[in-house]
Formats: C-alpha cells, sequence, structure tokens
C-alpha cells in the first residue's frame, strides 16, 4: 500500500508529543500521531499524578501521627480505598484517555494507535492495528517514546508476578510486606507510601546510598526519616534469587536471611528500545540509551525528539521544555534554545527532596572551584517551630570564581516549594552578594536559604 503523504508525525504521545502535537496541528499543519498505549504518556496514568495522590494521602497520615506530640490525640486507620478510588476516578478515568484523546482531535490532528517505527528517512510505518500502515512525512518526525521500566537480571524474577510503578499506582490496598528494589525517586515515593498505610517494607538498592545522585547529606535526611518510619533499610545489597510459591515471594541477598515478602515493586531504572523505534534508518545509533539532541532538539535531519529519550532529565517539566522549542523549529520560528542549566526536581517524599542544578561533586566534576553552604532545618527558627517532621537542611553549591550558585538541594517539608526560590537564584545566575541582600520572610522554610548562604561565607 502507498505511504500516505503527511507534514509530520510524532510517535509516542507523552506529555511532550501531546504538546507538540497539538501546537502542529493548530499551526495547520497535516499531524498524525502515533501511541501505542494511552494519549498523555506515563505521567497522568501510572507515573506523577497517580503517585502524587498516593503521596497526599500518606501525607495527611504522617502528620495525623504527628498529633499527639503537637496538639492531643488523633486515631489512625490508614484505608487504602480512597487513594484507589481517586487514582482510579479522577486521575485516570479508569486508565481511559477518551478525553485526551478529543483535546488533540479538536487541534485538527489525527490519532493512528499502534507502535511507530522509522522505516526510512521521513517514513513511519505503524503495526499493531489490522494492517501495517505507513506515512510519509513531508516536514519531520518528532520522537517522543518515553522510557519502559527497567528488570534487572535477576535470577528467577522474569517468572514471577512482580509489579512495576504500572501495577502499583493500581493497587486496590496497601499489600501486608512489601519489597521495593531500587531506591531511587520511584521506589523512594513508593516506600514511604505503602509502609505509611501499613505495608512492612524492605528497601533494597545496591548502590551505597538511597538517591544515589543526590548530595550525601540529602540521602541520609531520607534513610534516616525511612528507618524512623519502620523502613528496613538495605544499600549496599544485592539481591540473588527470587521465586514466587503462588502467594509470597522470596527473595535471597548475596549474605543475610532471605525475606518472605506479599509484593515485590520493580523500581531500578527506565529504558528505551532504539532499535525498535527504528533510528538506525536516520543514521542514529540504535544501542545508545539516549538520542543525542541540539538546542532545537533536532536529532538527524527531519527527525526531532523530546522527553525521557533525550538524556536531559526524566522529567514532565522537561519534556514540555523541550516540545514548544521542537515545534517552533519545525514551523521554522526563531526562539530561544533549549536550556538545561537550572533543571529542577523534586522527590515527593516527606520531607520533599527539592535538587536543581549541579550537586557539589559534579560541579568538582566539571572544574568549577566550588564553595558550599549548609543549613540544618532543625537548627532554623522555622524547623524549630515545626518539630515533629522538621528533618531537612537547604545545601548550595557556587562556582567561588564567578560568585553564582550552581547548584542547590532544600529537602524539607514542601522542599519542592522552597526549590522555586533557589531555582531562579540558580537560572538567572544571581549574583551571591545580590542574594544575601535579600529580605527573606521569617519563619519560613525557605529562609534556611539565607542561613546556607551565610554558611557558605565570601571571598
Ligand atoms: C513512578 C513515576 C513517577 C514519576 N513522577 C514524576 C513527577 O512527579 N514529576 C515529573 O516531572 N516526572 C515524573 N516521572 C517521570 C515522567 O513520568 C516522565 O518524565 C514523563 O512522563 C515524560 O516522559 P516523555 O514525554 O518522555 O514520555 P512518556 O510519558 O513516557 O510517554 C511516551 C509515550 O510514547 C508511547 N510510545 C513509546 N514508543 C512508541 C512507539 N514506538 N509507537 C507509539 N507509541 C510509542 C508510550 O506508549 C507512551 O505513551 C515519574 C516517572 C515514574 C515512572
Ligand atoms: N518525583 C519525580 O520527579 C520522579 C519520580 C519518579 C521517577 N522520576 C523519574 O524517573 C526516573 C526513573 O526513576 P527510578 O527510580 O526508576 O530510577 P533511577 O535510575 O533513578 O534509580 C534506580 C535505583 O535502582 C538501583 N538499582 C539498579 N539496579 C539494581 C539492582 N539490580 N538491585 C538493586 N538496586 C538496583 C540504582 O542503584 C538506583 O538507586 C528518574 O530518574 C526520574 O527522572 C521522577
Amino acid at each position: 500500500m502507498a505511504a500516505k503523504e503527511v507534514d509530520v508525525v510524532v510517535i509516542g504521545m507523552g506529555p511532550g508529543g501531546e504538546d507538540v502535537a497539538g501546537r502542529l496541528a493548530t499551526a495547520g499543519l497535516d499531524v498524525v500521531a502515533v501511541e501505542a498505549r494511552l494519549v498523555g504518556g506515563e505521567c497522568p496514568y501510572y507515573a506523577c499524578i497517580p503517585t502524587k495522590m498516593m503521596v497526599r494521602g500518606a501525607d495527611a497520615l504522617g502528620e495525623a501521627r504527628r498529633v499527639p506530640e503537637l496538639a492531643g490525640s488523633a486515631t489512625v486507620r490508614p484505608d487504602f480505598t480512597p487513594v484507589a478510588d481517586r487514582i482510579r476516578d479522577e486521575a485516570t478515568t479508569g486508565w481511559d484517555d477518551t478525553a485526551a484523546v478529543q483535546r488533540f482531535e479538536k487541534t485538527g490532528g489525527r490519532l493512528v494507535r499502534g507502535r511507530g517505527r522509522i522505516t526510512a528517512p521521513g517514513e513511519v510505518t505503524v503495526t499493531g492495528g489490522a494492517q501495517p500502515r505507513t506515512f510519509h512525512a513531508r516536514r519531520g518526525i518528532v520522537l517522543n517514546p518515553g522510557t519502559e521500566p527497567v528488570v534487572p537480571p535477576v535470577e528467577g524474577l522474569a517468572g514471577t508476578p512482580y509489579w512495576t510503578n504500572r501495577e502499583a499506582v493500581a493497587a486496590r490496598e496497601a499489600p501486608d510486606s512489601l519489597l521495593v528494589l531500587g531506591a531511587g525517586p520511584v521506589g523512594l515515593e513508593f516506600t514511604q507510601v505503602f509502609a505509611r498505610f501499613g505495608s512492612a517494607v524492605t528497601l533494597v538498592d545496591n548502590g551505597e546510598r538511597v538517591l544515589g545522585p543526590a548530595e550525601p547529606e540529602a540521602s541520609a535526611v531520607l534513610e534516616r526519616v525511612l528507618r524512623a518510619e519502620g523502613v528496613d533499610v538495605r544499600t549496599g545489597t544485592a539481591v540473588r534469587r527470587v521465586s514466587h510459591d503462588g502467594d509470597l515471594f522470596r527473595v535471597e541477598f548475596d549474605g543475610g536471611e532471605p525475606v518472605r515478602v506479599r509484593r515485590l515493586l520493580v523500581a531500578t531504572g527506565r529504558r528505551t528500545d532504539l532499535a525498535e523505534l527504528g533510528v538506525g534508518a536516520v543514521g542514529l545509533d540504535e544501542n545508545a540509551r539516549t538520542i543525542p539532541v541540539d538546542g532545537r532538539l533536532r536529532a538527524a535531519d527531519g527527525v526531532w525528539a523530546i522527553g525521557d529519550v533525550t538524556g536531559h532529565g526524566a522529567f514532565t517539566h522537561v519534556s514540555v521544555h523541550q516540545a514548544p522549542i521542537a515545534a517552533a523549529d519545525l514551523l521554522g520560528t526563531d526562539g530561544p534554545a533549549a536550556d538545561y542549566r537550572a533543571v529542577p526536581s523534586v522527590t515527593f517524599t516527606d520531607p520533599e527532596v527539592g535538587m536543581v542544578g549541579l550537586t557539589e561533586s559534579a560541579a568538582l566534576e566539571r572544574g568549577f572551584r566550588v564553595r558550599t553552604g549548609i543549613a540544618q532545618l532543625p537548627a532554623t527558627p522555622r524547623g524549630f517551630i515545626h518539630g515533629p517532621g522538621n528533618d531537612g537542611l537547604v545545601k548550595v553549591v557556587a562556582d567561588a570564581d564567578r560568585d553564582v550558585l550552581v547548584g542547590a538541594t532544600a529537602v524539607a517539608p514542601g522542599g519542592g516549594e522552597v526549590l522555586g526560590a533557589l531555582s531562579v537564584a540558580v537560572h538567572a545566575e544571581v549574583p551571591l552578594a545580590v542574594l544575601r541582600q535579600q529580605i527573606w520572610a521569617y519563619p519560613t522554610f525557605h529562609r534556611a536559604i539565607s542561613a546556607a548562604l551565610e554558611d557558605l561565607g565570601t571571598g
């Protein structure tokens, strides 16, 4: 069958793909969007939004348990049902993307269900429907395939009914026991949620600390908090073998006693299959982990890539930062290029871990003359007032030659909100002298930034 001529084919309708496809269709281009699962991608159905609804419930429990120290008594009987109902009914509408499809189609774009693959320069073939369909994209192809969970090659694991984030967000109840494999953002958020809802959680990571890429001081706070909440945190621990007897998992380690758990959640990172996407047809490395892009998200002649696959931070805000830039480039409009100096991220544990720019070690690796300052939250006025639940810190990383911040971390209740001011400082390269003159409202958590700046010293 002859290829159908269109202007643009977008493969993958994650947050960025949805944005770029909608913009181009609104601008009058003939746009075909190819989606294998749900329009909107991972974030609304399996990731950001449902997990943050879980966190909201878990945080309410966490605060309620602090009542005896602060305000009398409260009886807390966790029930996961309201969380599961909100996820099913409010967040995902039963994992149905009808509203998102209608939103896209209103822009004039066309959705094709199935898996898209580049089969030649400018050509995309979609399989998975009744018969393969081929499109020829006159102007370009946009790749927004996102990521899949990595399942590590642990003996026995593949044949067991393990969970990934996709099954975990569909849980109707908190399991009585759970082993979480991987202590990155995914593993940490689920660990604290299920622990607060009553699961006995074992958190296992083969790295030396939780949230490995974060500042070590931030990892230490999280480990301490999780242990205090009853989580069995095992870092530097490798899983040797996994089996399942139809009811329970048995997990064996390289050393130490095996554990038996009801559920096992794999949270050991993400991967993209570039060979399956056919990027070799446009001269890109099919075995790479990411697709390199320039400032305008160009990956090859007539090909743009956005989102997790570009390796600039696997976050929705990166995907939607890139999407309008790629759309503008496709439309031949000028505008600023993508800028990743101040990519923020928040791990939504309690306390939240907000990070922006470079950590101390990353700044040293880049060759900066680094100075750091740190303020422990319990030692600040607001931390002292807050009492229970005040674990945290603010750490700032400065380039001593330019006297600006190149990175910062805020571990605090609402640490992601504290991060806002730090993100501005890093993004706009606000001189340290200006930051020091700023009046920071008393007694806020974000005022800890001024204490961290004081600790940084001058000169
Ligand atoms: C548990 C969890 C929690 C997270 N929480 C947050 C958070 O709080 N904040 C945050 O910013 N980020 C969070 N993230 C990351 C966030 O989900 C992603 O960065 C975000 O979804 C952006 O991804 P994307 O645009 O690259 O594509 P995705 O959202 O991954 O979507 C890609 C889409 O492409 C489709 N696709 C792939 N290949 C093909 C193909 N060949 N043909 C057709 N369709 C295809 C997929 O089906 C998918 O729908 C979280 C991730 C996880 C796993
Ligand atoms: N709040 C947020 O913004 C948010 C939340 C969740 C995820 N995300 C995004 O999704 C990405 C993926 O998150 P993730 O947590 O799945 O991955 P990750 O790569 O960040 O962390 C995976 C963890 O698993 C460990 N690990 C790997 N193999 C292991 C093994 N065999 N045994 C034990 N431990 C092992 C690693 O040491 C690491 O700590 C993140 O980088 C982030 O960008 C963002």
